[in-house]
């Protein structure tokens, strides 16, 4: 006897089929009316892999995955396949995404079309967390952010400014040298990943709220670490809202992605309401200038609310610790494996220290170190912390290379592959800083990324405002790590190689911490 449910089985069967070939049916046609509007309008259509009804390209983005491959390497992959003029665009679920690598297009994008494209597109996620983007990095293109932008780029980060700020960069770096010296007696392995992201972060919260108010390895300093991990975890994790926009119109999905960034921006809340009562309070004695301390002071005049500033502060917590961080950890694993480079490099710091009689590297030295920078310019050539930087965005259609991309595409700048591109760099793969050097091939390139060739920081409108903090944190630092040491490369299980399998979140970063035997040298 059949039961209701066999029964009800080929009805169900059939409407399952009709309803897959109408979505089929229905994609097909909105693909070639798109294809037929783009052909009869100017511009060439932007090329793109196969896709499928509803999900798009995201079984291949789930394949890529699987198999360990980052986002990085996977446009580059669908962009030798299927890509064209160094463009790719794909398809997630309904958002369509642009990826970038050729200089061309890059240019345009940044330079060409940089006033229709310095937008971001939304982000639920973001919006909550930075206080309705009152911040600058996910802030539209408004008054709001050329405001905001203008206030970190002529008060907060200026050179003089980051100058102001050496005596905690080099106590800092006389506390690191203190726990290598500890380890190198002891002949142990060092946690190098926790000490160069403690200078990091302790340069900036230096910088930012003050030693007088967070104390390093205090409970308010353990906070913020915590606190910027799970922001950029949760803005670099996979959001599925980003990507099916239509989910948000479901209200249990929408309480539960607004209740976990909600959650998190109390708890930001919290902590810097406290920090910035501290400094109102006090702000009639205090002498150490720190950046609470500067956006107070420029509050009225650039109308911030309370909201405003502590979504700045976060700001400068997500973008410029872990960034400048993985750019020292990089380096420091480019030191071990290329031997040669790093004599020349201890050749230079020793050879100019001894000249100047100082026992510690200061930073106007390190700051005149030719081989220094270009071993910097090297490490973030190969290592970018940001490999696609931002995502940036028209709310216009906009003419690149001759194709014409929709109004509200990401784009996607793929700053990794354009910085390995063979056809542009010699011995692409390879780990050269002499390539930066006078009469090197590539001596004029500098951080402003007017090449389009080496995008570390951005370029154009949304570049990168820290650039001069970033570099002067990491010059001093490094000059100092190979000045007064050997590195070497612990033995673990009759191996001494350093793992590089990577993984990307907001930044591309190795998966497992760095080790390594720091060895005193007599100088
Ligand atoms: C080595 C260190 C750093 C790297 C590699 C880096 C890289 C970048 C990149 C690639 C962007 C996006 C550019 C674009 O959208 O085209 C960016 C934006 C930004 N960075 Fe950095 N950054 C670093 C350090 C810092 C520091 C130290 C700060 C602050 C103290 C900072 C603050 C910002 C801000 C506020 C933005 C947003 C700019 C905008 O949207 O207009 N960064 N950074």
């Amino acid at each position: 006897m059949t039961t209701r449910v066999e029964a009800a089985l080929p009805h169900a069967l059939l409407f399952l089929v009709l309803f897959l070939s109408y979505v089929t049916l229905l994609h097909i046609a909105k693909r070639s009316k798109s294809k037929q509007q783009q052909q009869q309008g100017h511009g060439r259509l932007l090329p793109s892999p196969p896709g499928l009804p509803l999900i798009g390209h995201l079984h291949l983005a789930i394949l890529y995955r699987l198999q360990g491959i980052l986002p990085n390497v996977s446009f580059c992959d669908l962009t030798a396949k299927y890509g064209r003029d160094g463009l790719v665009l794909i398809r997630l679920g309904s958002m369509p995404m642009l990826a970038v690598s050729s200089r061309r297009a890059a240019e345009a994008v940044m330079r060409t079309q940089d006033h229709l494209l310095a937008w971001r597109p939304p982000s639920t996620m973001a919006h909550t967390l930075f206080y309705g983007s009152r911040d600058v990095i996910f802030a539209s293109y408004s008054d709001h952010w050329r405001q905001a932008k203008k206030l970190l780029t002529t008060h907060l980060l200026t050179m003089k400014k980051v100058q102001s700020y050496r005596t905690v960069r080099e106590e800092e770096v006389r506390r690191a040298m203190a726990k290598v010296s500890d380890a190198a007696m002891a002949s142990k392995a060092l946690d190098v990943s926790e000490l160069l992201y403690g200078f990091t972060f302790d340069v900036m919260c230096r910088a930012a709220v003050s030693g007088r108010v967070v104390k390093a390895d205090d409970d308010m300093s353990r906070l913020f670490r915590e606190l910027i991990n799970l922001t950029e975890k949760l803005i670099g994790g996979l959001n599925l809202e980003d990507y099916f926009p239509w989910l948000l119109r479901v209200g249990v999905f929408r309480r539960a992605v607004c209740a976990k960034a909600d959650r998190l921006r109390k708890r930001w809340d919290e902590l810097l309401d406290k920090v910035i009562d501290d400094h109102e309070r006090n702000q009639a004695q205090q002498h150490e200038h720190d950046f609470v301390d500067v956006l107070l002071s420029h509050q009225h005049e650039y109308g911030l609310t309370k909201d405003h500033l502590k979504a700045l502060l976060i700001d400068i917590f997500v973008a410029g610790t872990d960034t400048s961080y993985l750019v020292l950890e990089y380096a420091m694993v480019e030191l071990v494996r290329n031997p040669h480079v790093t004599s020349r490099l201890q050749d230079e710091v020793r050879h100019r220290v001894l000249n100047t009689q100082e026992m510690v590297v200061t930073e106007e030295v390190a700051s005149s170190m030719a081989y220094l920078k270009a071993f910097i310019k090297e490490t973030l050539r190969l290592h970018p912390p940001a490999p696609m930087l931002a995502p940036h965005y028209s709310l216009t259609e906009v003419d690149i290379d001759g194709y014409v991309v929709p109004a509200k595409t990401p784009i996607l700048i793929n700053n990794w592959a354009l910085a390995r591109d063979s056809s542009v760099w010699k011995d692409a793969e390879e780990f050269k800083p002499e390539r930066f050097m006078e009469m090197g091939s590539e001596a004029s390139i500098n951080f402003k990324g007017n090449d389009f060739q080496f995008l570390p920081f951005g370029a154009g409108r949304r570049m990168c405002p820290g650039i001069n903090f970033s570099i002067s944190s990491i010059e001093v630092l490094l000059a100092n790590l190979v000045y007064h040491f050997n590195w070497e490369v612990p033995t673990v299980m009759g191996k001494t190689s350093i793992d590089m399998t990577e993984e990307v979140c907001m930044t591309l970063h190795r998966k497992e911490k760095l080790f390594l035997v720091p060895k005193m040298v007599g100088v």
